[in-house]
């Protein structure tokens, strides 16, 4: 079967909340006082907006064939990413079939490595990889879950990221993973109060439900290896991203040092096969938490997903909304998912990229059916109502 070649390929910004999900009003649970390697800077300490965690906005990649249908997704990138996807990426899709993802992911990823491999440009090659799978679907009539194996299971199950793990529990999440609020620099007052927070977690959830600390990059070593240590006495399940994405030595020591039965997971910030396959041969972690949108794309993560399943590592997307439900529901070696919760207070589930997606599909008691997810494509729209910016054209 032909299918229609690709007409254009466009990228918008637009802010406000959505795949940019750290650029929320004031007083959001998630920009406040949340340990950062940047917290050692009194002056950046209590918001992450103070030192630029939401300065990019959200990307949003438009591909549309020469029969006018438009797939589209959307990452964390803004203005830059837009530009790379304008005036650099665009060339090595238009004219060509959207059935050519692995040839197009390629010349993306050679085409930039010689100002990319990692970071915004990763994220803007994801965005159109994933721009792309939405085409496909679409085209093809098809869910992406369809596309990439189908369901192995009839539901995911999601564990909640936010300040509240106690009222996750109740609206029915597996678990909940707290922000680690206090790093090194506020010693051992700040360690004494992780733990108490931990302390009352525990006691408000019971015994039994998932509890993890997400530390954001903040921690050194040392300070990692004792959090994780007086964490055990109160059951924490995992420790997350305690340190630089950059310091595979040292999760690699993690791991040898956290107690028996404590995972140490990572992998938001690290991007293609390349990067996870260093975590993985380091030994660095329990579970990898690849971004969809920012680690390469499905295309890219279906690769990182088989290393990872071929030794026995779990692959748990961060954040990714649709992006990663399409995906989760695919695979055995990630048997669960994660929700943030970005109502400002965490009290409610609200979907996940609000406001940009219309038909965003949000858990019900800490689950969401497959069949939520058959419609074409991601099986969502743009909402009309977020003003998108074209900044440059090719
Ligand atoms: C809560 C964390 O600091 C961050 O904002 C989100 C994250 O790392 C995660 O969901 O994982
Ligand atoms: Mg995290």
């Amino acid at each position: 079967m032909t299918l229609p070649t690709i007409k254009q390929v466009r990228a918008y910004v637009v802010r406000g909340g959505g795949a940019d999900y750290h650029d929320q009003g004031d007083g959001h649970w998630i920009d406040d006082h949340i340990a950062t390697p940047m917290a050692k800077y009194p002056e950046y300490r209590q918001s992450r907006q103070s030192f630029g965690i939401n300065v990019l906005g959200t990307l949003v990649v438009e591909i549309e064939a020469s029969d006018g249908t438009v797939g589209f997704a959307v990452t964390t990138g803004g203005e830059p990413a837009a530009y790379i996807v304008e005036k650099h990426l665009a060339r090595f899709l238009e004219g060509r079939s959207p059935t050519d993802y692995e040839k197009i992911w390629d010349q993306m990823y050679f085409g930039t490595q010689y100002y990319g491999r990692k970071g915004l440009v990763v994220n803007a090659i994801s965005g159109v990889d994933l721009a792309l799978w939405d085409l496909l679907g679409k085209l093809r009539q098809e869910p992406v879950y369809h596309l990439l194996g189908g369901a192995v299971r009839d539901e995911l199950s999601f564990y909640a990221t936010g300040a509240r793990p106690d009222l996750a529990k109740g609206m029915g999440f597996i678990g909940g993973k707290m922000p680690l609020h206090h790093g090194p620099a506020e010693g051992e007052e700040g360690l004494k109060k992780n733990i108490q927070e931990l302390a009352t977690m525990r006691e408000r959830c019971g015994d039994d439900f998932w509890l993890m600390f997400d530390c954001w990059m903040a921690l050194d070593l040392n300070y990692a290896t004792r959090l994780a240590h007086k964490a055990k006495e109160y059951g924490l399940k995992w420790i997350e991203e305690a340190l630089s994405p950059d310091d595979y030595w040292g999760y690699a020591a993690l791991k040898k040092a956290a107690p028996a039965g404590m995972l140490v997971t990572t992998g938001e910030h690290e991007a293609t096969r390349w990067g996870f396959r260093m975590l993985m041969e380091m030994e660095c972690c329990d579970i990898i938490q690849p971004d969809v949108g920012w680690c390469g794309g499905v295309t890219e993560l279906l690769k990182i997903s088989a290393m990872a399943d071929s030794r026995g590592v779990m692959v748990i997307p961060h954040g990714s909304s649709v992006y990663s439900y399409h995906f989760v529901i695919t695979r055995h070696n990630s048997p669960f998912a994660e929700f943030l919760m970005m109502a400002p207070k965490a009290d409610q589930v609200q979907p996940m990229f609000h406001p940009q997606l219309l038909g965003e599909p949000v858990p019900e008691n800490g689950r969401l059916k497959a069949t939520a997810l058959d419609k074409p494509g991601f099986g969502v729209e743009l909402n009309p109502a977020v003003t998108l910016h074209r900044p440059y054209t090719h």
